[in-house]
């Protein structure tokens, strides 16, 4: 772990598409800088689970906000969270401005808590944390995204068809860029990191030869 001091948390904010490596990346590079790590992604899950628990409709803005308000973070590893049908259910709810208006001021705070914070999403550096001093808007082609879900599925021993995780992607993907609200976008600012042709280390490396040239063109500690 690379030990660094700080004037200020340092906030690295990481936006891409569906399974293009965001969470693998965000952790990693916790990891190295000695930050804490949050997965928003996670977030809009949780919501929606919440929603369908309760046999809302994913529509129903009123008991999204309720439930947007009242998430506890303890529930942020529940294995179902990870499923397609979550994921599918996040980006329908995600789309509703109050709801994500709702989630704001968490994930603010978490990025501003010491010593520093790596947030991944869709919407970090555009929205949440315009002033991250670092952005990177990770990219994957469609067909590598959907070949890495499918074996992650059947790595869980889950069914998956490569075809039908791919059409997901592409749905999730073009609902999340084309909504009003925060859409999934690349901040000007950001750092295009393609890891198409990138194992996970060679992203992470990248990664950190990003941020470092960052850091050292700020001429600073941070
Ligand atoms: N550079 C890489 N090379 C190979 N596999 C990778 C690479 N980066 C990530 N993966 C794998 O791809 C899959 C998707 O990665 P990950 O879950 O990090 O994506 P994500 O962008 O966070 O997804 P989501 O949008 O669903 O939150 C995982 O199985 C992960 O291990
Ligand atoms: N900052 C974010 C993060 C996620 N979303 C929405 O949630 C869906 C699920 O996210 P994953 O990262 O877990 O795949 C995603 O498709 C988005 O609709 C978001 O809007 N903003």
């Amino acid at each position: 772990m690379a030990a660094l001091s700080h004037m200020a948390p340092m906030i690295i904010a990481i936006d891409g598409p569906a399974a293009s490596g965001k969470g693998t990346l965000g952790k990693r590079l916790a990891h190295h800088y000695g930050y804490r790590h949050l997965d928003t992604g996670v977030i809009y899950r949780a919501v929606a689970k919440g929603l369908l628990d309760e046999g809302f409709d994913l529509t129903d803005e009123a008991r999204a906000v309720a439930v947007a308000m009242e998430l506890d973070p303890e529930s942020f590893g529940h294995p179902e969270l990870k499923t397609q049908r979550i994921g599918d259910a996040a980006s329908v709810v995600s789309a509703i401005p109050s709801v994500r208006e709702a989630l704001v001021n968490f994930q603010r705070q978490f990025a501003a808590d010491p010593p520093g914070a790596v947030l991944d999403g869709r919407d970090i550096g555009t929205v949440i944390c315009p002033n991250a001093d670092v952005k990177i808007f990770v990219v994957a082609d469609p067909q590598v995204r959907a070949r890495r879900r499918t074996l992650e599925a059947l790595a869980r021993g889950e069914a998956a068809d490569e075809a039908m995780v791919l059409a997901d992607i592409l749905k999730r993907d073009e609902r999340d860029k084309n909504r009003a609200a925060a859409p999934l976008k690349a901040a000007a600012d950001a750092h295009i990191l393609d890891n198409s042709n990138l194992d996970i280390e060679g992203g992470v490396r990248a990664a950190i030869a990003i941020v470092e040239a960052v850091r050292a063109g700020r001429g600073s500690s941070r």
